[in-house]
Parts: structure tokens; sequence; C-alpha cells
């Protein structure tokens, strides 16, 4: 469909249209081309009087503050009631006074909101920023302008000079201020020459930018079809995607097909198969892609991969000093259990004792198998026998504490600390990472320590797990702890089960369940999950346990229920915990959280509220963190709570705010930052990883089905601390634990452990080559 910009000239009343700003973007298939869209509507000549409208269509994702014209007819659909059907869109290009304010109050222009950049441009007039770079004193007509802000703005104009001008230029081909940044930054003044000889370098160069935008593009300019710089951002295009399916590379043959259907769809006419090959071959040789045997890999993720296996070659080289006697291990491990008043089982003790010997080892096992126990044995033993102190407090300032330990997440490494009683951080925090590409902690500059343990490793993905290796140094023994039958990592790679299956470093499983013996129903039904022995005897009721069958229609107000009458009995809302495996559907998180609000945290004269998005946020509600924000440290997947709202005239930055608090440290949201949270009463499986709740709940109905796997179910039931409730439906539970997850990642780490030459690297090529990587 085509998409033109339009001018505030345009007559718009002859036709029926619908103006608007979106809300939020229910599906897009770039593939498709296609979208549907929540938008608030600001205008219309239709008969239709309410404030939202779902749309759907051929257009690109909608952008934030963006305002859109949009042509076409209503629609009754079954299920969702009246949409619209847009047959024509158009994005409206702001007038040059608005425009300018939309600019001057961008985050390009730090402490200046939209009140500050309304009065800068009334005062001065379409040409502000020309008159402001030639006599900055006009900025002192400005009222209310402090001096600091005065000169900062000053510096960010300069800085950004001849963006403007740009911006103008790429609101032509429909991108919104944020993309125009990305691109501006990409190519500085050099943008507006690339956009029109070649498009396809905005799929090279810019993050996140499609190959069917530019392929657009292209087609305005009449690139033709089988230009090779096409084919080239097809391929790199294609492996991007493959990425949020966990891949770490593509075998080639998958990779020329799935590039053959992007540009062919079909068509034996088309581009030919050699000419794909030919232009992926050189695309390698310009080093975009690699290819290894008969693997194509983008650069980062090869280096990632091949980094990883040296690494972890270079510290098991180690020749360790310690060589404990077995007479030694013995003693010192029985004075343990009787300080401790237990005797480790046999798998455990092995594990201690393997440990000890090992440079590298991994330790796994499900819950309640005594991993913590086993850390704290490893910790214990080994200060025992090197003679050195556990207790923080004995070691002087820039000593370093002899025992790191690190998890992926917030909450996880908390928990650590919680068990061991030794301080614990983020692996992130550990390696001080800068927010964006740099680690402090890296091969040049190695983390300082005796024992490095690591939990809940199998969510670590394949670039983090590298980043990490590197800045370990040789004689640093490493443990690495975690549960393989959880969910796998959010980015891609499967690592810990990659070097388990290599059998490159030793691993020692524990299987015997010690918490089953205080008669826990939720790690019973983990291990029988776990051992495809989960039946529907399985569900009994329990002291920690109930299975309540519901329909889908009973669930929203069941599960709401449950909640309040856990915060009745005096159960802290954040240690209750609603888990679920999709967000839109009639009983998914978002429905739920709605629900939940509604009951335990309802509108009320004594609690302020913004509405954002058609979410209303309020004080007193629970909720998380979605992406990493580490200025302000927060990151994905922290949970907190929001204690306080204020209007734009209550604070200097002059718009909305939401203030939410993390374990005593507060964090300020603007308004247009809200979409860094969302509301956590219920969250998704997959955001729970790493996390432990006194009370799960977890509802499973048939519509969730294409998502009902054992990993995704055995993550869930293993959050939950005293007490699970699952509602739903039990066969869609069962047949849920039954299925395997068949979506193999193609990850070549046990591949490439188990090979006589593990892969060399050259550590300049693989700087230059890291990823501009935001850790999902
Ligand atoms: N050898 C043992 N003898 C008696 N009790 C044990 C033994 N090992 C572990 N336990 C007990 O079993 C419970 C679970 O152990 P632990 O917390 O170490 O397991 P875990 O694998 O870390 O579990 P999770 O992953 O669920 O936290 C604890 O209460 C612990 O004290």
């Amino acid at each position: 469909m085509e998409e033109r910009t339009l001018f505030s000239d345009t007559n718009e009343n002859e036709t029926p249209f619908v103006k608007g700003e979106l809300n939020r973007m229910i599906f897009h298939n770039e593939a498709e081309h296609f979208s549907i869209a929540s938008i608030h509507v600001i205008e219309t000549n239709e008969d239709f009087s309410e404030k939202s409208l779902v749309i759907k269509g051929h257009f690109p994702p909608l952008e934030d503050g963006e305002t859109y014209y949009f042509q076409g007819e209503f629609q009754e659909h079954k299920k969702f009631g009246k949409q619209y059907q847009v047959e024509f869109y158009q994005r409206i290009m702001p007038e040059t006074k608005d425009g300018l304010i939309v600019y001057l109050s961008s985050d390009l222009f730090h402490g200046i909101g939209k009140k500050t950049a309304e009065r800068i441009v009334e005062e001065l007039g379409e040409q502000a920023i020309s008159k402001i770079l030639q006599e900055p004193e006009v900025l002192d007509r400005i009222p209310k302008l402090a001096k600091e802000k005065k000169q900062q703005l000053i510096d960010s104009l300069k800085e950004h000079q001849g963006f403007e001008h740009v911006m103008i230029q790429l609101n032509k081909y429909g991108f919104g201020l944020k993309l125009s940044q990305k691109i501006y930054q990409a190519f500085k003044d050099q943008t507006l020459a690339i956009i029109e000889e070649d498009p396809y370098q905005l799929v090279f160069n810019v993050e996140g930018f499609g190959f069917h935008r530019a392929d657009e593009m292209a087609k305005m300019q009449e690139l033709p079809e089988d230009h090779p710089t096409r084919i080239r951002a097809a391929c790199l295009y294609i492996l991007q995607q493959s990425l949020s399916a966990g891949h770490v590379y593509l075998p080639t043959k998958d990779c020329l097909l799935q590039v053959d259907a992007l540009l062919n769809g079909g068509n034996k006419q088309g581009i030919t198969l050699d000419e794909l090959s030919k232009q992926i071959i050189e695309l390698a040789e310009e080093r975009y892609v690699f290819i290894d045997e008969d693997r194509v890999y983008l650069p980062s993720l090869y280096h990632a991969e091949n980094g990883f296996c040296h690494q972890l070659e270079r510290i098991t080289e180690n020749e360790m000093e310690e060589e404990y006697t077995q007479a030694d291990l013995l003693k010192i491990i029985g004075d343990i259990e009787e300080q401790e008043t237990m005797s480790y089982g046999e798998d455990q003790f092995r594990a201690i004792e393997k440990a000890l010997h090992s440079q590298v080892m991994i330790l796994t096992g499900g819950p309640g198998t005594g991993k913590t126990t086993v850390i704290k044995g490893i910790i214990q033993a080994y200060a025992k026998l090197n003679d050195i102190s556990i207790d923080p407090g004995d070691y002087e300032q820039g000593e370093p504490f002899p025992f790191v330990l690190a998890a992926p997440t917030g909450r996880a490494a908390k928990r650590m600390t919680e068990s061991t009683g030794l301080p614990s951080s983020t692996i992130h925090r550990l390696l001080g990472w800068d927010g964006h590409q740099s680690f402090d902690k890296n091969q040049n500059n190695h983390l300082e320590g005796k024992v490095l343990i690591i939990d809940e490793f199998s969510m670590v993905d394949i670039w983090l797990a590298n980043q990490l290796f590197r800045a370990i140094p040789q004689d640093m023994q490493v443990l690495i702890v975690g549960d393989e039958d959880q969910l796998p990592s959010v980015g891609p790679g499967q690592v810990l089960t990659d070097i388990i299956k290599s059998e490159y470093v030793p691993s020692v499983q524990l299987t015997e369940v010690y918490r089953q013996k205080e008669g826990s129903r939720i790690i019973q039904l983990a291990h029988e999950i776990k051992n495809n022995e989960c039946k529907a005897s399985s569900l009994r009721k329990d002291k920690d346990f109930n299975f309540i069958s519901a329909g889908e229609q009973q669930i929203k107000s069941l599960v709401t229920s449950i909640v309040q009458k856990a915060i009745d009995k005096g159960i802290e809302l954040k240690e209750v915990q609603v888990l679920a495996p999709m967000y839109r559907t009639e009983v998914g998180i978002h429905k739920l959280n709605e629900e939940i609000q509604k009951a335990v945290n309802p509108k009320s004269k004594q609690k302020r509220d913004l509405t954002y998005k058609e979410i209303t946020y309020r004080k007193g509600d629970k909720v998380i963190q979605l992406v990493n924000q580490p200025e302000d440290h927060v990151f994905n997947g922290d949970i907190g709570e929001i204690v306080a709202i204020f209007r734009a005239e209550e604070n200097v930055d002059q718009v909305e705010q939401v203030v939410v608090e993390y374990d005593g440290k507060e964090v300020v949201y603007p308004k247009k930052d809200l979409n860094n949270i969302m509301h956590a009463y219920c969250t998704s499986i997959h955001k729970s990883q790493g996390s432990e709740f006194s009370v799960v709940i977890l509802p499973v109905v048939r519509g969730f089905k294409r998502m009902l796997r054992k990993n995704l179910l055995y993550t869930a039931i293993t959050r939950s601390k005293h007490s699970l409730i699952i509602c739903g439906d039990e066969r869609a539970f069962l047949e849920g634990v039954q299925t395997t997850d068949t979506n193999l990642r193609f990850s070549a780490l046990a591949e490439k452990l188990q090979s006589e030459a593990v892969p060399q690297i050259v550590e300049d090529e693989e700087e230059a080559e890291l990823s501009p990587y935001d850790f999902m």
C-alpha cells in the first residue's frame, strides 16, 4: 500500500476517514507487511464515537507520538467487534512550528520538556534554531529557562546541527523521530545520499531496520529486483530474524531457501539459487556474515561461539596448584557435616569433591536436590582446605574476596545471597556493563577472586557466556549451576545444554530430592514432570498444591479471587505471582492484570492514577521493568511498586511522572517512558525465570495450547516456594507436560567443544565485531 506524507493543507473532509495516534501495535507481520493496531481516535467523520479503535491492513508498524490518517471501512469481527479495515494510510507531517516543538522536546535535548519547547518556538518563531545558534543570548528572552539548561540546549543544538534538515526529509519516507535519529547516527551527513542510492544500506547499518521497509523504498527508487545489495540485505535479514528463535547460526541450505522464499516467493523465474549463493559468498567475503563449514553466522554470534570455546579451553588448560588428598577431603567434609548437623548424599559428596578438583565444573539438578547445599559445602570446604575466611568483613578494603557469586537476574542473585550469606551480583554488574557495548571486566581486565559460582546458568545466552568467560582469569575455579530442564535463554544458544552434552568439562547431576522429605507436592510434581511421569493422580490436592478445574470463562474471576485470598491471609502482594504463557487472549496476561488490579488496587479518590495507551497506572500498583536501564540500576524482569505519580506542573521537567520503587531504590519514569514497564500482577513465565515466589497461581487453558510445553510448565511450577495453585483444564496441562519443545536451536557449541581443534580467535577481530547487544 502506498504511503504519502500529508501536510496540513490536505482536504480530508470529503471521504470518510479516521485520524489517530498509536495506542499499541497488536500484531505485525513483516513478510506480509500486515499490521493490526489499536489507535487513539483524534478525529473522524465516520459514525464512530469511541476513543479507541482497532485497525488492520497493510501498513508498517505505526510509531509512537505520530499522527496518521486512514481511509477504509468498518467491519464487524465475530469475536473482536468493530474494526477498521484500512485501505489507505498517510502519516501527517506536523506543521513546521509543531515539528520544531516535537524536535526540541525530544530526547536529543535533555531537560527541555514540551512546555519549554513551546515557549521557545512562541518567542523565537520557526527560525528558532538558527537564531539560537547565531546569537545564543536570544534564549534569555525565554521565561523559566535555567542557565545550565540554556547552555545544554546550545551545546546539543550545535552537536545535532544539520539533523533537523535530515529529519524533515526522512519524514517523507514516513520515518518518525526515533528512527530518523537512528538512521542519522549511522550515516550522519551522508544520510540522504545513501538513502537515495541504496536504501538496503539501512538494513546493514541501522539496528532493527527491516528488509521490507528498505524494499519499499527501493521500489520508489526503481532499483531492480536482482540488485546485489537487495539479495545481501535479504540474507542478513533472514539471519537476524533467526535470532528470535534462539538460533546461533542457520545451516547454509536453510538460509538459502529462506532467502529464496523471501525474494522470489515461489516464483521459479525469479533470481536463481546460483545468484543467491554468489551474493551470500560475497557477503561473507566482506565479513557481514561468516560461513563456517555448512553454517552461516552473523559476525557477533560467530565470534561469541568461537570465543566462548576458546575461553573455556584457556581456563581448563590451567594446571591446578592445589591437589587435596582424599584423607583431607574426608576429614573436612566430615567436619562440615558435623557443624551443619546433616550428612551429604552420595551425589552431593561427589559434587563437592569433584568441584574442588576441577577448574570448571557443572552442577545440575531439579528443585530440592540440594544444589544450594552443595554450593555452601564447596565454599566451606574450599575455605577450610585453604585456610581462608568466608567472612567478607575479614578482608581489607581493596583485597579481593575469594568467592565470587553471580546470577543472570537481580532476583536470582538476591536469592544466592540469602541462601549463602555471601555477597552476590548480576553477571552484568559483575562485569561492569556500561549499558551499551562495553564491559569493564574483559580479557584485559580480569575478575578477581579464587572461586566463581554462577547460578541459573540455563538463562545465559552465548553472547553473555562469551563476555563472562573472557573476563575469568586462568587460575579461577568456576562452578556452573543450573537446571537444564528449564526454559533456554531468551537470547541465542543453549549454552548449558551444549556444554553438558559436549562433556568438555565434568558435570555432576543431583537426582535425589531432599525437600520432598519435608512433604512438598510442588517438588514431587516438578520431578514427575522432569521424568515424564506426570499423570492425573499427580494433580491431587495437598497442603502446598491445588489444581482447580475451571472453564475459560471462569478463569479471570477465579484467579483474582485466589490472589485476593492470599493477600487477605497476610501474604505480601509481591510474593503472590500469577504466571501465564500468553499476553493477548481473553485470559492472557493483559486481561488478568486488568482484572486483578480492579480487585486489589481499585480506583480511589485517595490514589492518584495516570492513563497511558489505554492502561491506567495507579499508586500501589505492582509493575515489572521490561528493558535494561542500567543508568538507573533497574533491569529487565525487576518487579517494583508505584509509590508516587506526579503531575506535569509539580516537577521541573514539566512532564507527568510515575515513580516506582524497586527494593528500596526509586526510579522516575516520565510518561513517555511508561513503555518500559507494565503491570506485574500477572507476568509471563519467560519473565519469571530466575525468580521465586511464595505463592504461584498458574492458569492453564486450552487456548494456551500452542505454548504449553514441558519446559515452560516446569519452569512455571518451580517458581513457587510454598503454594502452587493451577487452575483450568486438567487435560491441557497433562498434554502440555508431555509435549517436548521441538523447536531445536541451531548451535554448534557442543560440536566445536568436542572437536580436536577448538576454534581459535583473533582478539582484535572479536573486539571489532562485538554486537550492539541490548541483552533483551
Ligand atoms: N543431604 C541432605 N540431608 C538433609 N537435608 C538436605 C540434604 N541436602 C539438602 N537438604 C535439604 O533439602 C532442601 C533443599 O535443598 P537445597 O535448597 O540445597 O536444594 P536446591 O537444589 O538448591 O533447591 P532449589 O533449586 O529449589 O532452591 C533444604 O531444606 C536442604 O536443607
